[in-house]
């Protein structure tokens, strides 16, 4: 199969990014419900998404989407109990689970009561369980990207990296001496959709590192995200663009 590159959505400030990829979730998910009779996404976490949720939530989109059809599942977390801020779940419980009165029984939170391995062995099973016969293929994946290049928790220079497995790893990162558990590459990739979601001048090098340079995965984790014949999607403002080449 064809490996495709990218499609860059570039806004003037990060509200129009926001409000871009708001509307682009909407159609993701109205496309997956009329063709599948459910939407299944994987969420990011950090700072950046929450602004997404928290806008999902609002009057102006919270009719737009089914939200009974919908089923959330996270593509990283940090090792942190499910109440610290810290937690992904937590962030997007606040944002968008709770204000939408999402059901227990369509957000699959990873279990970090567990020791990292076996949460990670435990979430594996719950994705393919999700999927039973059918391959794991998310309607819509979406990631941020840290200032060192890592998207989801696929960190530079870390075995994850070189995982060929489609599942779920536990990470070690050295420097921050934590674990986080993360979806592989070729688990993102099999994807019907991935969409970026990047703003602010912090993040311009790392998109330029990832969208100009060379492949070069230990040092930009993100150039490892690529779909079968399709494009991946990057919502970019224009201070996170300001260093693209022309
Ligand atoms: O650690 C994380 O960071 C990345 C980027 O987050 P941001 O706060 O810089 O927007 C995120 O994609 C990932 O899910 C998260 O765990």
């Amino acid at each position: 199969m064809e490996k495709s590159s990218f499609c860059l959505h570039v806004f003037a400030d990060a509200d129009a990014v926001l409000a871009a990829l708001a509307d682009y979730f909407v159609d993701q998910a109205s496309q997956a419900v009329a063709a599948r009779g459910r939407f299944a996404v994987a969420l990011s976490g950090g700072s950046s998404p929450k602004k997404l949720y928290e806008l999902l939530a609002s009057p102006a989109y919270r009719e737009r989407v089914e939200w009974d059809k919908v089923y959330f599942f996270f593509g990283d977390e940090r090792n942190v109990p499910q109440t610290s801020p810290d937690s992904n779940y937590l962030m997007a419980k606040k944002a968008l689970f709770e204000p939408l009165g999402i059901r227990p029984a369509q957000v699959f939170a990873i279990d970090t009561a567990l020791a990292p391995a076996e949460a990670a062995a435990q979430y594996g099973v719950d994705v393919e369980e999700f999927f039973g016969e059918k391959k794991a293929r998310f309607d819509l994946v979406l990631l941020g990207l840290g200032d060192n290049a890592h998207t989801a928790s696929l960190f530079p220079h870390t075995p994850v990296l070189h995982d060929k497995a489609v599942g779920v790893k536990d990470v070690w990162l050295p420097v921050e001496q934590v674990f986080r558990i993360t979806f592989t590459a070729p688990l993102i990739n099999q994807a019907r959709a991935v969409a970026f979601l990047v703003y602010g001048q912090g993040k311009a090098e790392a998109v330029h590192q990832i969208l100009d340079l060379p492949r070069d995965i230990e040092n930009y984790p993100a150039q490892l995200i690529e779909l079968d014949g399709k494009e991946v999607d990057w919502f970019l403002d224009e201070a996170a663009a300001s260093q693209l080449k022309k």
